[in-house]
């Protein structure tokens, strides 16, 4: 029986369609999902979106639009980029789904029973951007939300429901103190320490004047708060689709999720109120939730609402998935933030794809057409000392880039598969086997070549979970048939047969030599918002 891992992107919101932000974290969660289903786990990807609540009510509306016709549109955006980017996720889950609505009944009654939920009255500053009362010492000069600068939040006064998150202040301090790996990266864990510490209030669970929305159980006059149906799409998206949808059924194989991936904006929600939820419903609480940076265009937050971001359609269809993925894993150190450059972009994936990685291939392809009749050489692998410079480097990286993903250090991981390559293009010039060739000396020729190839070779499988194509036209390249981007992975390209040296194959026919990454040039900008 294999292991198993589960991981969600946030269910994005649909107030309109994805941007560049939306992508960097699905991209980043579909590389864990990649890396793991070479390790052999089972993996359950689930991405969605979160349809309910005022922003989405009064987008729809501004657009002449139902909310429900509204949603279904952009969730089909959501979607067709996914494809684009070759996103593998499992499950798409939208909380709008009769399902999930059977799934929130059956949750809040559980909070209900357990005495969690008790009627109010809730006075503050709401943004509508975020659906969240904030707190007035958060607030900017002019009643403004600090994520949305350029939008006043609301002042509301009305009778709510409230979820007694108070009684869970002491829980949920004892839960970070025996979980310190709960919430990374550690900065972000402090954050939410701190909140918590200064105490906790009872957040409200329902609005009224809102129609977009699933009624609260036991009180049909209110409407249930966004957040708290939200987070709930988590566990729809456990079912099977045969199952009936209760939370036995949702939580039997997956629960708990092994990792939420998220940004910083919601990190209060993930990391305070979804485990107060799941304690007051007696479920055990997601393994751990990493929390990435920004996307920053001049130093702020690239957003829906704010209108200033990049247009991912545009990119993938200027510079290619792979380009993309690759320059966001690599550029942006996860849990951090990072600012976007065009310029930069096409450097970057001229220098290492381009020139360290794919001229690399490219040369050594070409002299073992030359020297060795088109055949990965036939030497003895075991004859290749350890101390061999490359067959070291090799081996550090395949000990030392699973750690990497599963820290989620992408950048590293990329740092390690370029120090490979760098290395493979400076022991080619020190070596120089076309002068070795011209001596006679065929056996350190075929020697030399192994090498690099085998070096390319890992190096691809390494990237395989960031640039799944690339790494599969290397390998094409090496003469393999194999297809890193099948929802079945093949046993044969599973970590323990190929994330080590020595795997190349003596005497297997190479492909003819063919650039395997064009080199890239700025065209045109690309537009900066997709709405
Ligand atoms: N600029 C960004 N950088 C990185 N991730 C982002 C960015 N913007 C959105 N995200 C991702 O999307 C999630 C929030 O989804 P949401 O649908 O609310 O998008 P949004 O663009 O932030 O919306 P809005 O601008 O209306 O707040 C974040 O937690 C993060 O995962
Ligand atoms: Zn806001």
């Amino acid at each position: 029986m294999s292991p198993r891992f589960s991981l969600t992107t946030p269910l994005y919101y649909v107030n309109a369609l994805p941007h560049i932000g939306s992508a960097y974290t699905t991209i980043a969660a579909d590389v864990v999902a990649r890396f793991y289903r070479l390790q052999g786990y089972h993996v359950r990807f689930i991405t969605g979106t979160d349809e309910h609540g005022q922003k989405i009510e009064r987008t729809a509306q501004q657009r002449g639009l139902t909310p429900q016709d509204h949603c279904d549109e952009i969730a089909a955006g959501f979607e067709a980029l996914w494809q684009q980017l070759h996103i593998t996720y499992d499950r798409f889950s939208r909380t709008t789904s009769p399902r999930h609505h059977a799934i929130v009944r059956e949750f809040f009654q559980r909070v209900w029973d357990n005495g969690d939920i008790y009627l109010g009255q809730q006075q503050g500053w709401y943004c509508v951007e975020c659906e969240e009362f904030k707190e007035e010492r958060e607030l900017l000069e002019g009643q403004r939300c600090p994520i949305h600068v350029n939008r006043p939040v609301e002042w509301r006064d009305e009778r709510n429901y409230f979820f007694r998150l108070s009684t869970y202040q002491d829980a949920l301090l004892a839960y970070y103190a025996t979980h310190p790996d709960f919430v990374q990266p550690r900065s972000r864990r402090n954050e939410v320490l701190s909140f918590i510490e200064q105490g906790l209030q009872d957040f409200s669970i329902s609005r009224v004047n809102l129609d977009w929305g699933f009624p609260v159980p036991t009180d049909p006059e209110h409407t249930l708060y966004v957040w708290f149906d939200a987070l709930l799409g988590y566990v729809t998206a456990l079912l099977e689709p045969e199952q009936e949808p209760t939370l036995a059924n949702a939580l039997s194989t997956w629960w708990p999720i092994n990792l939420h991936i998220i940004g910083k904006d919601i990190l209060r929600f993930h990391a305070i109120s979804w485990p107060a939820m799941l304690m007051s419903a007696g479920l055990p609480l997601p393994e751990q939730i990493f929390v990435h940076g920004f996307l920053t265009k001049n130093g702020q937050k690239m957003g829906k609402s704010l209108g200033n971001t990049l247009d991912p359609v545009a990119l993938v269809q200027q510079y290619s998935a792979d380009a993309v993925r690759y320059y966001f894993m690599k550029e942006v150190e996860f849990g951090r933030d990072g600012d976007f450059s065009e310029t930069r972009f096409v450097n970057i994936l001229n220098a290492d794809l381009a020139n360290d990685i794919g001229n690399l291939l490219n040369r050594t392809l070409k002299m073992a057409w030359k020297y060795t009749g088109g055949e990965v050489p036939a030497i003895d692998i075991h004859a290749i000392a350890p101390e061999h410079p490359l067959r070291q480097l090799a081996e550090h990286v395949s000990q030392s880039y699973g750690t990497a993903y599963r820290r989620l250090a992408f950048h590293e991981v990329c740092q390690l598969a370029l120090g490979l390559a760098r290395s493979g293009n400076k022991f080619l010039d020190e070596e120089a086997p076309w002068k070795r060739a011209k001596a006679g000396e065929m056996n350190a020729v075929a020697e030399i070549l192994y090498c690099v190839l085998e070096a390319v070779r890992l190096l691809a499988y390494v990237l395989a979970p960031i640039i799944p194509h690339l790494s599969e036209a290397i390998y094409q390249q090496l003469g393999y048939s194999v297809n890193f981007n099948g929802s079945v992975i093949d046993s044969a390209l599973l970590a323990d047969s190929q994330a080590h040296w020595g795997v190349l194959p003596a005497g297997q026919p190479l492909s003819q030599p063919a650039p395997v990454f064009q080199k890239l040039s700025v065209l045109a900008p690309v537009p900066s918002d997709p709405n």
